[in-house]
Protein backbone atom coordinates (compact mmCIF):
# COMPACT_ATOMS: atom_id res chain seq x y z
CA UNK A 1 0.00 0.00 0.00
CA UNK A 2 1.70 3.61 -0.75
CA UNK A 3 0.63 6.86 0.86
CA UNK A 4 1.67 9.64 2.62
CA UNK A 5 2.45 9.40 6.29
CA UNK A 6 2.73 12.79 8.53
CA UNK A 7 4.75 12.24 11.09
CA UNK A 8 3.13 14.40 14.06
CA UNK A 9 -0.05 14.19 15.71
CA UNK A 10 -2.55 16.73 14.54
CA UNK A 11 -5.26 18.15 15.51
CA UNK A 12 -8.98 16.37 15.59
CA UNK A 13 -11.66 16.90 17.43
CA UNK A 14 -13.15 13.67 15.88
CA UNK A 15 -12.08 10.09 16.37
CA UNK A 16 -11.50 9.54 13.16
CA UNK A 17 -11.46 11.87 10.46
CA UNK A 18 -11.00 10.50 6.84
CA UNK A 19 -9.61 13.22 3.98
CA UNK A 20 -9.82 12.81 0.24
CA UNK A 21 -9.15 8.95 -0.01
CA UNK A 22 -8.32 7.36 -3.12
CA UNK A 23 -8.26 3.66 -3.24
CA UNK A 24 -6.83 2.15 -6.95
CA UNK A 25 -6.65 -1.81 -7.54
CA UNK A 26 -4.84 -2.79 -10.76
CA UNK A 27 -6.58 -5.00 -13.01
CA UNK A 28 -6.33 -6.63 -16.18
CA UNK A 29 -8.20 -3.99 -17.86
CA UNK A 30 -5.90 -0.94 -15.88
CA UNK A 31 -6.47 0.88 -12.54
CA UNK A 32 -9.61 0.91 -10.94
CA UNK A 33 -10.28 3.96 -8.63
CA UNK A 34 -12.67 2.65 -6.44
CA UNK A 35 -12.55 5.21 -3.81
CA UNK A 36 -12.67 8.71 -5.22
CA UNK A 37 -12.16 11.36 -2.88
CA UNK A 38 -13.72 10.13 0.15
CA UNK A 39 -14.40 12.72 3.14
CA UNK A 40 -15.80 10.94 6.35
CA UNK A 41 -15.64 11.95 10.34
CA UNK A 42 -16.76 10.11 13.22
CA UNK A 43 -16.68 11.81 16.94
CA UNK A 44 -16.67 10.02 20.20
CA UNK A 45 -20.33 8.03 20.77
CA UNK A 46 -21.44 9.20 17.74
CA UNK A 47 -22.97 6.69 15.11
CA UNK A 48 -21.68 7.37 11.90
CA UNK A 49 -24.01 5.04 9.04
CA UNK A 50 -22.11 4.49 5.48
CA UNK A 51 -24.77 3.20 3.00
CA UNK A 52 -24.75 2.89 -0.74
CA UNK A 53 -25.36 -0.48 -3.21
CA UNK A 54 -22.81 -2.88 -3.70
CA UNK A 55 -19.62 -1.84 -4.77
CA UNK A 56 -19.69 1.83 -3.85
CA UNK A 57 -16.97 1.76 -2.26
CA UNK A 58 -17.86 1.08 1.77
CA UNK A 59 -15.88 -1.84 3.10
CA UNK A 60 -12.47 -0.80 0.80
CA UNK A 61 -12.50 2.81 2.62
CA UNK A 62 -12.56 1.68 5.80
CA UNK A 63 -10.33 -1.31 5.00
CA UNK A 64 -7.86 1.17 3.52
CA UNK A 65 -7.97 2.81 7.07
CA UNK A 66 -7.49 0.06 9.12
CA UNK A 67 -3.92 -1.30 7.29
CA UNK A 68 -6.26 -4.07 5.60
CA UNK A 69 -5.99 -4.24 2.20
CA UNK A 70 -3.66 -6.00 0.13
CA UNK A 71 -0.45 -4.47 -1.09
CA UNK A 72 -0.98 -4.16 -4.60
CA UNK A 73 -3.53 -1.21 -3.76
CA UNK A 74 -2.42 2.16 -4.37
CA UNK A 75 -4.11 4.15 -1.53
CA UNK A 76 -3.66 8.01 -0.88
CA UNK A 77 -5.33 11.10 1.56
CA UNK A 78 -4.99 11.13 5.01
CA UNK A 79 -6.81 9.34 7.90
CA UNK A 80 -6.61 10.64 11.63
CA UNK A 81 -7.53 8.26 13.82
CA UNK A 82 -7.49 10.19 17.26
CA UNK A 83 -5.49 12.73 15.36
CA UNK A 84 -2.69 10.58 14.25
CA UNK A 85 -2.04 9.74 10.55
CA UNK A 86 -2.67 6.18 10.52
CA UNK A 87 -2.23 6.14 6.31
CA UNK A 88 0.58 4.88 5.33
CA UNK A 89 1.98 4.08 8.80
CA UNK A 90 3.74 0.85 9.34
CA UNK A 91 2.77 -2.84 10.17
CA UNK A 92 4.25 -1.97 14.03
CA UNK A 93 2.92 1.20 14.54
CA UNK A 94 -0.25 -0.08 12.83
CA UNK A 95 -0.54 -2.95 15.63
CA UNK A 96 0.52 -0.53 18.09
CA UNK A 97 -2.62 2.24 17.17
CA UNK A 98 -5.02 -0.92 16.89
CA UNK A 99 -4.43 -1.84 20.48
CA UNK A 100 -6.18 0.98 22.12
CA UNK A 101 -7.27 1.30 18.43
CA UNK A 102 -9.44 1.00 15.90
CA UNK A 103 -12.17 -2.22 16.12
CA UNK A 104 -14.02 -3.98 13.33
CA UNK A 105 -16.86 -6.50 13.03
CA UNK A 106 -16.91 -8.41 9.88
CA UNK A 107 -19.61 -8.90 7.37
CA UNK A 108 -19.50 -12.60 8.43
CA UNK A 109 -18.22 -13.96 11.34
CA UNK A 110 -18.04 -17.44 10.02
CA UNK A 111 -15.40 -16.19 7.77
CA UNK A 112 -13.77 -14.09 9.66
CA UNK A 113 -13.46 -16.27 12.20
CA UNK A 114 -11.10 -18.92 12.66
CA UNK A 115 -12.90 -22.39 12.10
CA UNK A 116 -9.90 -24.67 13.37
CA UNK A 117 -9.26 -22.59 16.61
CA UNK A 118 -11.10 -22.17 19.51
CA UNK A 119 -12.27 -18.80 20.95
CA UNK A 120 -10.60 -19.20 23.33
CA UNK A 121 -7.46 -19.03 20.89
CA UNK A 122 -9.08 -15.95 19.00
CA UNK A 123 -9.99 -13.85 21.85
CA UNK A 124 -6.67 -14.13 23.75
CA UNK A 125 -5.17 -13.31 20.33
CA UNK A 126 -6.64 -10.44 20.83
CA UNK A 127 -6.03 -9.85 24.57
CA UNK A 128 -2.05 -10.26 24.31
CA UNK A 129 -1.42 -8.46 20.88
CA UNK A 130 -0.43 -5.45 23.09
CA UNK A 131 1.02 -7.66 25.81
CA UNK A 132 4.84 -8.50 26.47
CA UNK A 133 5.46 -12.38 26.72
CA UNK A 134 7.01 -12.15 30.19
CA UNK A 135 3.74 -10.02 30.92
CA UNK A 136 2.07 -12.46 28.75
CA UNK A 137 2.65 -15.98 30.90
CA UNK A 138 2.52 -13.87 33.88
CA UNK A 139 -1.02 -12.70 33.40
CA UNK A 140 -2.84 -16.26 31.87
CA UNK A 141 -5.33 -16.51 34.62
CA UNK A 142 -5.99 -12.31 34.50
CA UNK A 143 -6.57 -12.78 30.92
CA UNK A 144 -8.44 -15.84 30.87
CA UNK A 145 -10.30 -13.43 33.28
CA UNK A 146 -10.87 -11.03 30.99
CA UNK A 147 -11.74 -13.11 27.68
CA UNK A 148 -14.85 -14.11 30.26
CA UNK A 149 -15.97 -10.70 31.64
CA UNK A 150 -15.63 -9.66 27.72
CA UNK A 151 -18.12 -13.06 26.56
CA UNK A 152 -20.44 -11.92 29.50
CA UNK A 153 -20.44 -8.30 28.22
CA UNK A 154 -21.38 -9.04 25.16
CA UNK A 155 -24.01 -11.23 26.59
CA UNK A 156 -22.80 -15.06 26.17
CA UNK A 157 -24.52 -16.78 28.35
CA UNK A 158 -22.02 -19.35 29.28
CA UNK A 159 -18.66 -17.64 28.51
CA UNK A 160 -16.41 -21.06 30.16
CA UNK A 161 -18.42 -22.85 27.41
CA UNK A 162 -18.46 -20.67 24.43
CA UNK A 163 -14.33 -20.12 25.28
CA UNK A 164 -14.25 -24.27 24.51
CA UNK A 165 -15.81 -23.85 21.49
CA UNK A 166 -15.23 -23.41 17.66
CA UNK A 167 -17.06 -21.42 15.76
CA UNK A 168 -19.77 -24.07 14.32
CA UNK A 169 -20.84 -24.88 17.67
CA UNK A 170 -22.03 -21.60 18.56
CA UNK A 171 -25.41 -19.71 16.91
CA UNK A 172 -24.71 -17.15 13.86
CA UNK A 173 -25.89 -14.38 16.75
CA UNK A 174 -23.22 -16.15 19.50
CA UNK A 175 -20.45 -15.72 16.94
CA UNK A 176 -21.66 -11.98 16.13
CA UNK A 177 -21.39 -11.46 19.94
CA UNK A 178 -17.95 -13.37 20.08
CA UNK A 179 -16.89 -11.03 17.09
CA UNK A 180 -17.95 -8.03 19.67
CA UNK A 181 -15.45 -9.46 22.24
CA UNK A 182 -12.97 -9.46 20.34
CA UNK A 183 -13.42 -5.99 18.62
CA UNK A 184 -13.82 -4.88 21.96
CA UNK A 185 -10.81 -6.27 23.15
CA UNK A 186 -8.66 -3.59 22.00
CA UNK A 187 -10.57 -1.20 23.77
CA UNK A 188 -11.22 1.01 20.32
CA UNK A 189 -12.02 4.26 19.99
CA UNK A 190 -13.78 3.22 16.93
CA UNK A 191 -15.66 0.26 16.15
CA UNK A 192 -16.30 -0.34 12.37
CA UNK A 193 -19.45 -2.98 11.69
CA UNK A 194 -19.19 -4.07 8.18
CA UNK A 195 -23.00 -5.32 7.29
CA UNK A 196 -22.60 -7.20 10.64
CA UNK A 197 -26.26 -7.90 10.95
CA UNK A 198 -27.17 -8.84 8.04
CA UNK A 199 -26.83 -12.67 8.72
CA UNK A 200 -28.80 -13.03 11.52
CA UNK A 201 -33.29 -13.14 12.06
CA UNK A 202 -34.72 -9.88 12.57
CA UNK A 203 -34.47 -10.71 16.59
CA UNK A 204 -30.62 -11.49 16.93
CA UNK A 205 -30.11 -8.26 14.93
CA UNK A 206 -32.41 -5.94 17.01
CA UNK A 207 -30.00 -7.12 19.89
CA UNK A 208 -26.81 -6.75 18.65
CA UNK A 209 -28.08 -3.00 17.35
CA UNK A 210 -29.01 -2.59 20.83
CA UNK A 211 -25.84 -4.27 22.34
CA UNK A 212 -23.51 -2.23 20.30
CA UNK A 213 -25.31 1.25 20.96
CA UNK A 214 -25.26 -0.25 24.95
CA UNK A 215 -21.40 -0.72 24.66
CA UNK A 216 -20.86 2.50 22.99
CA UNK A 217 -22.40 4.67 25.68
CA UNK A 218 -20.59 3.10 28.33
CA UNK A 219 -16.85 3.29 26.39
CA UNK A 220 -17.55 6.48 24.66
CA UNK A 221 -16.76 4.42 21.35
CA UNK A 222 -17.37 5.79 18.00
CA UNK A 223 -19.26 3.37 15.80
CA UNK A 224 -19.09 3.45 11.78
CA UNK A 225 -21.73 1.07 10.48
CA UNK A 226 -21.33 0.20 6.67
CA UNK A 227 -24.45 -1.39 5.72
CA UNK A 228 -26.91 -1.50 2.52
CA UNK A 229 -29.85 -1.11 4.80
CA UNK A 230 -31.82 2.24 5.59
CA UNK A 231 -33.70 0.73 8.31
CA UNK A 232 -31.21 -0.20 10.38
CA UNK A 233 -29.70 3.80 9.35
CA UNK A 234 -32.99 5.44 10.88
CA UNK A 235 -32.91 3.38 13.88
CA UNK A 236 -29.19 4.07 14.89
CA UNK A 237 -26.90 6.05 13.50
CA UNK A 238 -26.34 10.19 14.11
CA UNK A 239 -25.37 10.76 10.50
CA UNK A 240 -25.39 9.41 7.34
CA UNK A 241 -23.04 9.74 4.43
CA UNK A 242 -24.38 7.90 1.14
CA UNK A 243 -21.80 6.19 -0.85
CA UNK A 244 -22.28 5.97 -4.96
CA UNK A 245 -19.05 4.86 -6.92
CA UNK A 246 -16.45 5.37 -4.75
CA UNK A 247 -17.16 8.99 -3.89
CA UNK A 248 -19.88 10.48 -0.60
CA UNK A 249 -22.88 11.51 -2.81
CA UNK A 250 -24.57 13.25 0.24
CA UNK A 251 -24.67 13.65 3.88
CA UNK A 252 -25.56 14.85 7.09
CA UNK A 253 -27.41 14.36 10.57
CA UNK A 254 -29.67 11.38 9.62
CA UNK A 255 -33.17 13.71 10.18
CA UNK A 256 -31.79 15.84 7.68
CA UNK A 257 -30.73 13.39 4.73
CA UNK A 258 -34.29 11.33 5.33
CA UNK A 259 -36.18 14.84 5.69
CA UNK A 260 -35.07 16.51 2.62
CA UNK A 261 -32.74 14.22 0.15
CA UNK A 262 -31.16 16.06 -1.91
CA UNK A 263 -29.29 13.94 -4.39
CA UNK A 264 -31.25 11.96 -7.26
CA UNK A 265 -29.49 8.69 -6.16
CA UNK A 266 -30.29 9.25 -2.22
CA UNK A 267 -33.70 10.52 -3.33
CA UNK A 268 -34.17 7.21 -5.28
CA UNK A 269 -32.73 5.41 -2.49
CA UNK A 270 -35.56 6.33 -0.44
CA UNK A 271 -38.40 5.92 -2.82
CA UNK A 272 -37.71 2.19 -2.89
CA UNK A 273 -38.38 2.47 0.32
CA UNK A 274 -42.59 1.65 1.02
CA UNK A 275 -41.91 2.60 4.89
CA UNK A 276 -39.31 2.80 7.35
CA UNK A 277 -40.50 2.57 10.71
CA UNK A 278 -39.84 5.47 13.83
CA UNK A 279 -37.87 2.81 15.67
CA UNK A 280 -36.01 2.15 12.42
CA UNK A 281 -36.48 -1.68 12.37
CA UNK A 282 -39.02 -1.72 9.57
CA UNK A 283 -38.44 -4.58 7.23
CA UNK A 284 -40.71 -3.29 4.21
CA UNK A 285 -37.74 -2.17 2.70
CA UNK A 286 -36.47 -2.88 -0.60
CA UNK A 287 -32.89 -3.55 -1.34
CA UNK A 288 -30.92 -0.81 -2.77
CA UNK A 289 -30.27 -2.86 -5.90
CA UNK A 290 -33.72 -2.04 -7.29
CA UNK A 291 -32.69 0.89 -8.52
CA UNK A 292 -32.86 0.76 -12.45
CA UNK A 293 -29.09 0.58 -14.22
CA UNK A 294 -25.65 -0.22 -13.09
CA UNK A 295 -23.08 1.93 -11.70
CA UNK A 296 -20.34 3.21 -13.93
CA UNK A 297 -16.91 1.44 -14.52
CA UNK A 298 -14.16 2.09 -11.80
CA UNK A 299 -11.46 1.95 -14.75
CA UNK A 300 -13.42 4.03 -17.10
CA UNK A 301 -15.60 6.59 -14.73
CA UNK A 302 -17.66 9.22 -16.36
CA UNK A 303 -16.29 12.71 -16.00
CA UNK A 304 -18.95 14.65 -14.51
CA UNK A 305 -21.81 13.17 -11.66
CA UNK A 306 -21.32 9.83 -11.80
CA UNK A 307 -25.09 9.30 -11.46
CA UNK A 308 -26.18 11.22 -14.26
CA UNK A 309 -25.99 8.08 -16.68
CA UNK A 310 -29.06 6.75 -14.28
CA UNK A 311 -30.64 9.90 -13.27
CA UNK A 312 -33.84 10.54 -14.88
CA UNK A 313 -33.67 14.35 -14.31
CA UNK A 314 -29.42 14.73 -15.63
CA UNK A 315 -28.93 17.54 -18.20
CA UNK A 316 -25.89 17.72 -20.54
CA UNK A 317 -23.90 19.95 -17.51
CA UNK A 318 -24.69 16.74 -15.16
CA UNK A 319 -22.74 14.40 -17.68
CA UNK A 320 -19.78 16.99 -18.19
CA UNK A 321 -18.69 18.35 -14.72
CA UNK A 322 -17.84 16.52 -11.63
CA UNK A 323 -19.97 17.62 -8.83
CA UNK A 324 -18.29 18.81 -5.40
CA UNK A 325 -20.22 18.55 -2.11
CA UNK A 326 -21.96 21.85 -1.47
CA UNK A 327 -24.16 22.68 1.90
CA UNK A 328 -27.64 22.26 1.15
CA UNK A 329 -29.07 22.66 4.58
CA UNK A 330 -28.00 22.73 8.25
CA UNK A 331 -25.59 19.61 8.90
CA UNK A 332 -26.33 18.55 5.28
CA UNK A 333 -24.61 18.61 2.77
CA UNK A 334 -24.86 17.03 -1.23
CA UNK A 335 -22.84 16.19 -4.30
CA UNK A 336 -24.92 17.66 -6.77
CA UNK A 337 -26.66 20.87 -8.80
CA UNK A 338 -29.69 19.89 -8.21
CA UNK A 339 -31.75 22.40 -6.64
CA UNK A 340 -32.93 21.12 -3.51
CA UNK A 341 -36.11 20.50 -4.21
CA UNK A 342 -39.28 22.82 -3.79
CA UNK A 343 -41.56 20.41 -1.55
CA UNK A 344 -38.16 20.39 1.02
CA UNK A 345 -37.97 24.40 1.13
CA UNK A 346 -41.98 24.48 1.79
CA UNK A 347 -41.00 21.83 4.87
CA UNK A 348 -38.02 24.01 6.04
CA UNK A 349 -40.02 27.20 5.66
CA UNK A 350 -36.88 29.00 3.00
N1 LIG B 1 -8.63 -6.64 -3.63
C1 LIG B 1 -9.34 -6.06 -4.62
N2 LIG B 1 -8.88 -6.00 -5.88
C2 LIG B 1 -9.58 -5.41 -6.87
N3 LIG B 1 -10.79 -4.83 -6.68
C3 LIG B 1 -11.31 -4.85 -5.43
C4 LIG B 1 -10.63 -5.47 -4.34
N4 LIG B 1 -11.40 -5.33 -3.23
C5 LIG B 1 -12.51 -4.68 -3.63
N5 LIG B 1 -12.46 -4.38 -4.94
C6 LIG B 1 -13.47 -3.65 -5.72
O1 LIG B 1 -13.69 -2.41 -5.09
C7 LIG B 1 -15.04 -2.00 -5.28
C8 LIG B 1 -15.62 -1.55 -3.97
O2 LIG B 1 -15.78 -2.68 -3.13
P1 LIG B 1 -16.37 -2.58 -1.66
O3 LIG B 1 -16.26 -3.94 -1.06
O4 LIG B 1 -15.78 -1.44 -0.93
O5 LIG B 1 -17.88 -2.24 -1.93
P2 LIG B 1 -19.02 -2.12 -0.87
O6 LIG B 1 -19.68 -0.82 -1.13
O7 LIG B 1 -18.50 -2.34 0.51
O8 LIG B 1 -19.95 -3.31 -1.33
P3 LIG B 1 -20.55 -4.51 -0.48
O9 LIG B 1 -21.64 -3.88 0.29
O10 LIG B 1 -21.01 -5.48 -1.49
O11 LIG B 1 -19.43 -5.03 0.39
C9 LIG B 1 -15.76 -3.17 -5.90
O12 LIG B 1 -15.92 -2.90 -7.29
C10 LIG B 1 -14.83 -4.33 -5.68
O13 LIG B 1 -14.94 -5.27 -6.73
Amino acid sequence: MSAQPADAPRTSEHSLEIRDLHVTFPTSRGPATVVRGVDLHVSPRETLAVVGESGSGKSVSMLAVLGLLPSSATVTGSALYRGREVLGASDEELRRLRGPGLGMVFQDPMTSLNPVLTIRRQLLEGLVAHTDRRERRRQKQQLLQRARDLLDEVGIPDPDRALRSYPHQLSGGQRQRVMIAIALAHDPAVLVADEATTALDVTVQAQILRLVAALQEEHGTAVVWITHDLGVVAGIADRVAVMYAGQVVESGVTDAVFDAPTHPYTRGLLASLPDIDADGTGHDRAPLEAMRGLPPDPVDPPPGCAFAPRCPIADPACVEHPQRLREVGPHHEAATRCPVPEEVRRDRGD
